[in-house]
């Protein structure tokens, strides 16, 4: 067992930086590549979670944020206070510059706006893609980074060839605050989306039941689309299968009851790992010994 008194760090981290600015390419040299899926562990963070760092002394969770505008509509205002409710909520944030640009106007912006943070949560200075520039301008643009506000850490990175990325999980993880993993090791995958939400509907029908349910159960994702003319609410439409209608009586429960927890705990988790407003949309069917079908199994994607 893991506990706090081994010393064991955990906590959540995002990365900031204008477009192109390389955190995607970092948060995936970090983890290695993978999404999370974070199924039924504690959720305390509600932005998505593009992948946890799993080391012997810690867990690093890096979450999504938007990307930071200039705001001129409400929604804009709306959107950077969001930005602003992540910064807030992560222990630590990594402010990626690119070595081989100058630093501008959009660095400059999010430099203000992490500074209005005032002190609450640490930001580590990044300059990332090093293996493009010779080493005496990384230098100077760690000094022109160095200039734009008051950061805890400076640090340079390259997610391509691999130099300094443990450093910056090192860096990371100093700023975590002492605690068990929040994750279960393993969580990891490169599975599509709609696996993934799959399993989480899965995993929530079968909580609770699991004696008389074990494997009779599947689910699959008939489609996952956006509202039409809303960009904050997915419609997913799932189907969950069962062998007997003993069994969808169950699932099902006293007047639709459990089939309703069902959904709005599948919810909960289909949300915290798309980042997203989900409305699902959750039937039940007998197929009977769908697990003996050849036709029936391809259709439920086995
Ligand atoms: N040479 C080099 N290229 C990099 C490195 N990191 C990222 N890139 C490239 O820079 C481009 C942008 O990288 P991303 O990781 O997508 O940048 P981002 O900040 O996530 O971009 P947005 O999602 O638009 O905000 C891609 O073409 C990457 O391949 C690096 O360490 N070295």
């Amino acid at each position: 067992m893991t506990s706090s008194a081994d010393g064991f760090r955990s906590g959540f981290a995002c990365f900031v930086g204008r477009p192109n600015a390389g955190k995607s390419t970092l948060t995936n040299a970090l983890v290695g590549s993978k999404v999370a899926i974070t199924s039924s562990k504690p959720q305390t963070t509600r932005h998505a979670i593009r992948g946890i760092v799993h080391r012997p002394d810690a867990q690093l969770v890096i979450v999504d944020t938007p990307g930071l505008h200039r705001p001129r509509t409400l929604l804009g205002q709306r959107l950077n206070d969001l930005v602003h409710a992540t910064w807030a909520e992560v222990d630590v944030i990594g402010f990626c510059v690119p070595a081989d640009q100058k630093i501008g106007p959009g660095d400059r912006f999010i430099a203000a706006e992490l500074a209005k943070l005032g002190r609450r949560t640490p930001v580590v200075g990044v300059v990332t893609k090093a293996d493009l520039v010779p080493r005496d301008r990384v230098a100077e643009q760690l000094l022109a980074l160095q200039k734009l506000m008051d950061f805890a850490e400076l640090v340079p990175v390259s997610a391509v060839d691999g130099f300094q990325v443990d450093v910056v999980a090192d860096l990371l993880v100093a700023r975590l605050p002492a605690g068990p993993p929040l994750y279960p090791e393993g969580e990891l995958t490169d599975e599509p989306e709609a696996t993934l939400v799959a399993e989480l509907i899965r995993e929530a029908a079968l909580e609770g039941v699991e004696d008389e349910l074990p494997h009779s159960i599947a689910v699959t994702v008939e489609d996952m689309l956006p509202r039409e003319g809303r960009d904050d609410l997915l419609d997913v439409h799932a189907l969950l299968y069962v062998e007997r209608p003993s069994q969808k009586a169950i699932v099902i429960g006293h007047r639709g009851q459990r089939l309703k927890e069902v959904g709005s705990t599948a919810r909960r988790h289909i949300e915290a790992l798309l980042g997203t407003r989900v409305y699902l949309d959750l039937h039940v069917k007998v197929a009977k010994d769908w697990q003996r079908d050849a036709k029936q199994l391809r259709r439920l994607g086995f």
